[in-house]
């Protein structure tokens, strides 16, 4: 898809940022004028991305830089908050643009999961979507801006998967998350949307058996698995005033995958 400037004057916060689909959108949104708060667990992993965009940003730049990385723990209530005050002071404004790709799989049969498997799993993915959502969306209403809030979930919210009773819940859970969210925000002019990712060529996908992922792929009607850049694509879309009265929505990136 041709890149457009299309979020020229957009400041985007990309949680997860540091890896996989997270580090392809801020690629994209960068690539389309976006300026890019790149926030990971792992602050190095962010740091490399933000050399990616061609920014010159760091922590270590200059406040207000082309684009800056940024460590927290999503699951963290005070690191969330901590999160965006950083980002406000070092661009004096909120992100209008704020995209969760942070996330973590604890795979096992529930016959065997432990609940730390559980707990952490909903902690990162759901509860820390919660927070940055939260977060952000106080920071627009008491701005007055609006914005767009893009939550990426995964088919497995909506058809389950094998080994995932942790992190299928997670993230139907984001979903209903998102589209609460956005019944309560479409008054502030702040839309929400998931995004319902299939198999995406990652460090996450990579852990799968192989037999599993065979199995899979043949049910792919593409016949094949994605790349995080089919992901971004969509996460653009939904970022730039082309989706302005599409809020609410789980668009599924899944090849096909239970359509
Ligand atoms: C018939 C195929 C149906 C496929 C439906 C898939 C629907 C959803 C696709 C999800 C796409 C989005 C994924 C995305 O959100 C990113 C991720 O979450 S990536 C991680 C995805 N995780 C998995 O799919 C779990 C994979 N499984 C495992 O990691 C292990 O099996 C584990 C659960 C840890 C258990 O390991 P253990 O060594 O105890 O058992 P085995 O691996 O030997 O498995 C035993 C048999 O179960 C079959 N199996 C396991 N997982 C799946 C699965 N997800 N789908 C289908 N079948 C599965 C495995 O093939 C063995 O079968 P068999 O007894 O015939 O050898
Ligand atoms: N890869 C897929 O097939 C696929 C499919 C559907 C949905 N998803 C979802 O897409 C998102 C990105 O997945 P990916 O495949 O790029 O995985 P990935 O493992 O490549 O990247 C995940 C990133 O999140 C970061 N992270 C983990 N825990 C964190 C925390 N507590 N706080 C801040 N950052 C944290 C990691 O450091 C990593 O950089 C996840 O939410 C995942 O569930 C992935």
């Amino acid at each position: 898809m041709a890149s457009q400037l299309r979020l020229r004057s957009a400041l985007a916060l990309v949680t997860g940022a540091g890896s996989g689909i997270g580090r392809a959108v801020s690629v994209r949104l960068a690539r389309e004028g976006a300026t890019v708060a790149a926030c990971d667990l792992d602050r190095a992993a962010a740091c490399e991305t933000v050399c990616l965009l061609g920014g010159q940003g760091s922590e270590e730049a200059a406040p207000g830089g082309a684009h800056a990385a940024f460590q927290a723990d999503v699951s963290e209530a005070g690191a969330v908050r901590c999160l965006l005050e950083q980002v406000q002071a070092w661009f004096s404004r909120p992100p209008s643009v704020v995209v969760s790709c942070a996330g973590i799989t604890r795979d096992e049969f529930l016959l065997r999961m432990s609940e730390d498997d559980w707990d952490r799993v909903i902690a990162v993915n759901l509860k820390g979507i919660f927070l940055v959502t939260q977060a952000a969306a106080q920071a627009l209403v008491s701005s007055g801006c609006h914005g767009s809030i893009i939550n990426i979930s995964s088919i497995t919210g909506k058809v389950g998967n094998m080994g995932q009773t942790n992190y299928a819940a997670s993230k139907a859970g984001v979903i209903g998350l998102t589209q609460t969210a956005a019944r309560e925000l479409g008054r502030h002019g702040i839309r929400c949307n998931s995004v319902l990712p299939g198999f995406i060529t990652t460090p996450m996908t990579q852990k799968v058996p192989q037999q599993v992922l065979d199995k899979v792929i043949g049910m792919i009607p593409m016949g094949h698995m994605g790349d995080p850049e089919d992901v971004a694509d969509v996460v653009a879309f939904l970022a730039s005033e082309d989706s302005g009265y599409i809020t609410g929505a789980s668009v599924e990136v899944t090849g096909g995958l239970f359509m």
